[in-house]
């Protein structure tokens, strides 16, 4: 029995314990879960992040700071994200929609689920995240997640085509790294030793996403993350 409201709120969304996901640690404080989300909760995702990026103005294409566009599409709630700082404000000088609430549950949730209860509970509140959309020929260079001034684990869910994720280490952008495979539905939690690796995707699978999510083509990923700024 989940002990807390929020929790139990939750937990109708993700596999449980009848069919629990069989965690992976695939580098010392990074976990996969695999099929983690009930495909119905993959669907809901999908509805909601139409929503949301529709509330911020629509996916963006950032341009780097050496001139190149990035493939993904990208749109942020809590803080808005580009290449590479947090702002309060949309580009607009609107404010950045606040994080759902239910996405700080599932980021909580999948904590939990990848370290135990105790590691959960001890995380400050998750306020900001991104969502990614990859086209057929979309991909992530080998980066680390470091505009956060928090130390706390990032949540990634993935939705529609699979991805090839490279989860490398923190010294380099290159070897030694592992390439996983992320479909729909699966988490991925990297903190700890693993919180700076530098990760990237290096394709997806067009045409590999479960036509019940409602996603026709392409990938959706939600990082979701704790800023550690204050507002
Ligand atoms: O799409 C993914 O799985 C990774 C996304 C990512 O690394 C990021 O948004 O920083
Ligand atoms: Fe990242």
């Amino acid at each position: 029995m989940a002990r807390d409201p929020r929790e139990a709120r939750v937990a109708s969304w993700t596999m449980g314990t009848l069919f629990p996901a069989e965690p992976v640690t695939v580098a010392p404080g990074a976990v996969h879960l695999p099929g983690w989300l009930r495909i119905e909760s993959q669907r809901e995702l999908v509805g909601r992040c139409r929503d949301w990026v529709r509330a911020c103005g629509g996916m963006r294409h950032h341009r780097t700071p050496r001139g190149g566009t990035m493939s993904v599409g990208m749109a942020s709630l809590g803080w808005y994200w580009e290449p590479y700082r947090y702002s309060a404000t949309l580009p607009d000088g609107t404010p950045v929609p606040a994080l759902p609430a239910l996405l700080g549950e599932l980021a909580r949730s999948g904590v939990a689920a990848a370290f135990g209860d105790e590691a959960a509970e001890s995380q400050p509140p998750y306020d900001v995240a991104l969502i990614n959309f990859y086209g057929p020929e979309a991909k992530m260079g080998m980066h680390q997640d470091r505009e956060e001034r928090c130390a706390a684990p990032v949540v990634s869910l993935s939705l529609g085509d699979t991805c090839v994720f490279r989860f490398g280490n923190t010294e380099t952008r290159s070897r030694p790294y592992t390439d996983v495979e992320l479909r729909g539905g699966d988490l991925f939690v990297f903190g700890g030793a693993a919180r700076m690796a530098y990760h990237g995707v290096p394709r997806t699978r067009p045409g590999t996403a479960d036509p019940a999510t409602g996603l026709e083509s392409g990938r959706l990923n939600i990082t979701i993350r704790a800023s550690g700024l204050s507002a």
